[in-house]
């Protein structure tokens, strides 16, 4: 398949969506018009319609295969949808977390096995994985504690216990030792500005090498 596909991975706070939004606007000072950005999970209106199930802090009684389940579905949308026909159409897909989340979240932080989401994904994306990911890391404290000084609504999985948000970043970290050609880590608790500049050069590198 043509085109490009990125995906910005990271704990809970850890500063994608500031970074993506950055990006996004350095794109379009340079006028590019081949560069799409989504987010999971949503990016469309069925799943948009799914994350709000996901991330309703109501949603207390939600089985945690349901929630590896939902994610999946939400992502097959996503790529059937948006992801597919914007690289069919030779264009740079920029979107906010992937199935690393998922292996990361319901894999190790629900402690279902990464493995297992891993495999039950590949029925979702039937193999589609990102050219690059960068993966924003930061300490669980650090991020949450920007949660808390900065966001009003705090979602379901922002709210789960600091040991699960170790677990999740302990596995990001896996991801990254195990697949180091794919996954770039840059250091989130330097200054929001170098992580967008460190995240901008990483991207038109890559865009050099297509
Ligand atoms: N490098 C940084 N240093 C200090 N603060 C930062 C940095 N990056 C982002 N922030 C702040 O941290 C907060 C969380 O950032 P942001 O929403 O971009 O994180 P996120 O990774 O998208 O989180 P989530 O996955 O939970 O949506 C924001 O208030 C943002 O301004
Ligand atoms: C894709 C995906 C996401 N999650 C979690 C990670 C976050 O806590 C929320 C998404 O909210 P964000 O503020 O837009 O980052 O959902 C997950 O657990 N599993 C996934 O596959």
């Amino acid at each position: 398949m043509a085109g490009l596909f990125i995906s910005f991975e990271g704990p809970d706070g850890a500063g994608k969506t500031t970074v993506l939004s950055a990006i996004t606007e350095r794109f379009k000072t340079a006028k590019r018009t081949d560069i799409l950005v989504t987010r999971e999970p949503g990016g469309n209106q069925i799943s948009e319609a799914i994350r709000k199930i996901i991330l309703d802090p109501q949603n207390t009684q939600m089985d945690v295969r349901t929630e590896a389940l939902l994610y999946a579905a939400s992502r097959r949308q996503l790529i059937q949808e948006t992801i597919r026909p914007a690289l069919a159409a030779n264009k740079i897909v920029l979107c906010d977390r992937f199935v690393d989340s998922s292996v990361a979240y319901q894999g190790a932080g629900r402690k279902i096995g990464e493995d297992a989401v891993y495999q039950m994904n590949q029925f979702a994306t039937e193999g589609l994985t990102p050219d690059l990911t960068i993966y924003v890391d930061v300490p669980s404290e650090v991020g949450l504690a920007r949660i808390k000084a900065h966001r009003q609504n705090v979602d379901r999985l922002d709210a789960e216990a600091l040991s699960f948000h170790k677990r999740v970043r302990a596995a990001y970290l896996r991801l990254a030792d195990r697949f180091p050609e794919r996954i770039v880590t840059i250091d989130a608790t330097q200054p929001v500005t170098d992580v967008i500049d460190q995240a901008m050069t990483l991207i038109t590198d890559k865009i050099k090498q297509q």
